[in-house]
């Protein structure tokens, strides 16, 4: 049966430079993925063919993807642009009504953000502005979320309540974690690649620690 999200002897890379070769993979409506491997494995490179194959999902890119000058509020809200039309959008830029404030400081009270919604990103710590990106996500809300290491720069009960709010937002989700605890706590699936494949795909529970550290020796 195809998944929600499929990919087909798919060689995946950059440039004329392959990463993962030959690469078959579904995710099913209701699995949370989690995606583990070294650095430089080709998760992101995963992640952004997922997101291709997605056409529509809530994403949170590695590196944010927050605009550092504008605030916590208008970033937020971006979740939402392509719900509305350029005016309303530019009105919301300039005046923001009280009902999209209260749907932003709503999930901004969800990510511990509460009452920084003015606050430009530019004048937020690594940790408050990948929460900003979560926060993004949560209000966009939909079936699928895409989200790389979303949590890598909290703590590991910080990390552990927002993967919550993930899993209580979105159906499907495929998160990006270097955190075995953390990735045993959230998913249902475990996809674990090196040296250019999966070599790991299983339930958590299927998986012992020591296949989790081959992942990374
Ligand atoms: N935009 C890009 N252009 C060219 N090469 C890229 C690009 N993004 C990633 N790569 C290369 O693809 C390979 C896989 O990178 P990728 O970012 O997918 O790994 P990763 O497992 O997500 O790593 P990390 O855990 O460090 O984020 C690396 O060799 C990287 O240099």
């Amino acid at each position: 049966m195809e998944g929600l999200l499929h990919l087909r002897d798919r060689s995946l890379g950059w440039g004329d430079r392959t990463v993962l070769p030959d690469l078959s993979l579904s995710v099913r409506q209701g699995e949370r993925v989690a995606l583990l491997g070294r650095s430089g494995v080709g998760k992101s490179t995963l992640l952004a063919a997922l997101a291709d194959a997605a056409g529509t999902a809530a994403l949170v890119p590695q590196d944010h993807g927050l605009v550092g000058p504008l605030s916590v509020f208008h970033n937020v809200w971006m979740g939402r642009l392509d719900e509305f039309g350029a005016l309303r959008n530019l009105a919301t830029l300039v005046w923001p009504r009280a009902a999209q404030r209260a749907q932003v400081e709503e999930v901004l009270d969800r990510v511990g953000l509460s009452g920084l919604g003015r606050r430009p990103v530019v004048e937020l710590s690594g940790g408050q502005r990948q929460r900003v990106a979560l926060a993004r996500a949560l209000l966009r809300g939909g079936a699928v979320v895409l989200a790389d290491e979303p949590v890598s720069a909290l703590d590991t009960a910080q990390g552990a309540d927002l993967l919550g709010a993930v899993a209580d937002r979105f159906d499907t989700a495929v998160v990006v974690l270097h955190d075995a605890a953390l990735a045993r706590a959230f998913a249902t699936r475990i996809i674990g690649l090196r040296d250019g494949a999966v070599v790991l795909d299983a339930a958590p529970t299927q998986i012992s620690d020591a296949d989790l550290a081959d992942l990374y020796r």
